[in-house]
């Protein structure tokens, strides 16, 4: 599959620190890449390297298999990107403002239209730009982005501040870009659940560094089940078991385990019963994907 969007070793340096460290990134023709990541783990950074934005400190960035050293141009014709709020004039309509922006880039008119359509604000597009809310403003950042019809799309949190319904809307319409358009679309955010549910790979980025690249369902086998143990008399359970190499902690009113064989649930079952510690309860408890999400960028643990 083609190669949309890759970077090697990408890093980015203020002073000793580094926001983005040897971020090597893949993705992939027709893809919805969702760049996961708590505020300020280097998401904005990365996207605007990606753009020829910013300067890296390290590593490289090709888009489209190709350096932007010398084919800026090419490249930026076929990217259409949002990276924070929109840029609108609010005292001209939708339709004046994105004509501004089509004669700018020089593109044909017929793609207004068709941007606006995409986006579903061509009932709106005479109103005045102050007057519309925030999800239809950015809903209009996104038909700027679109008016090449690009192959890219960057968009950077597009749906932070807006209310559910509006972050409904967007993603449905992200969602249906990449069958309708043929377009590639990376898209970065803080919340899991949005990413969720329309991306088709992932990327995790915690503290400037990548934590996990893969799909969905690479992200979730990733993870290993908890077991939980509940016995009349955890404290001596926990004891008995730490003297035999286990080390669970506490939750509640159980004891949890982190990955176990079954051999090894066998043989904490047997060593509790035959030290007459009641076994009440033994659960396996799949984490969901939030929980993973948490763990890996709370904790700051690769998994
Ligand atoms: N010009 C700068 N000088 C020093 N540090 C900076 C500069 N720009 C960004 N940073 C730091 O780099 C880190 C990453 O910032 P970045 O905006 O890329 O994060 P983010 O993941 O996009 O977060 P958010 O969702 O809050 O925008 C932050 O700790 C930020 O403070």
């Amino acid at each position: 599959m083609n190669q949309i969007v890759t970077t090697q070793n990408l890093s980015k340096r203020y002073g000793s620190k580094y926001c983005v460290k040897d971020i090597n990134l893949s993705v992939s023709e027709g893809d919805i890449f969702g760049f996961l990541g708590p505020n300020g783990a280097g998401k904005s950074t990365t996207l605007k390297m990606i753009l020829g934005l910013m300067r890296p400190t390290d590593g490289n960035v090709k888009v489209f298999g190709k350096d932007f050293e010398g084919n800026r141009q090419l490249i930026l014709s076929q990217t259409g990107s949002l990276i924070e709020s929109p840029s609108y004039y609010a005292h001209l309509s939708g339709l004046e403002n994105m004509r501004i922006v089509q004669r700018l880039r020089n593109i044909p008119e017929k793609n207004v239209s068709e941007a606006l359509k995409i986006v579903r604000l061509e009932n709106q597009k005479d109103k005045k730009v102050g007057q519309y809310s925030l999800g239809m403003k950015q809903r209009l950042g996104i038909a700027m982005a679109l008016l090449s019809i690009p192959k890219l799309l960057i968009l950077d949190e597009p749906t932070n501040g807006l209310d559910p319904a509006g972050i409904g809307e967007i993603r449905e319409l992200i969602k249906s870009l990449p069958k309708r358009y043929g377009m590639t679309v990376l898209i970065s955010s803080h919340l899991l659940s949005e990413i969720e549910q329309i991306a088709t790979s992932v990327g995790i980025i915690n503290d400037g560094n990548m934590m996990f690249q893969g799909n969905m369902d690479e992200l979730k086998n990733k993870s290993h089940p908890n077991i939980m143990i509940k016995t009349r008399n955890n404290l001596l359970a926990k004891e008995l078991l730490s003297d035999k190499g286990f080390s669970p902690f506490y939750r509640e009113d159980s004891l949890v385990f982190g990955n176990l064989t079954d051999e090894q649930v066998i043989q904490i079952n047997r060593s509790l019963t035959s030290a007459n510690i009641d076994v009440l309860r033994i659960e396996e408890n799949k984490k969901n994907l939030e929980s993973i999400f948490l763990e890996i960028t709370g904790k700051g643990r690769s998994l």
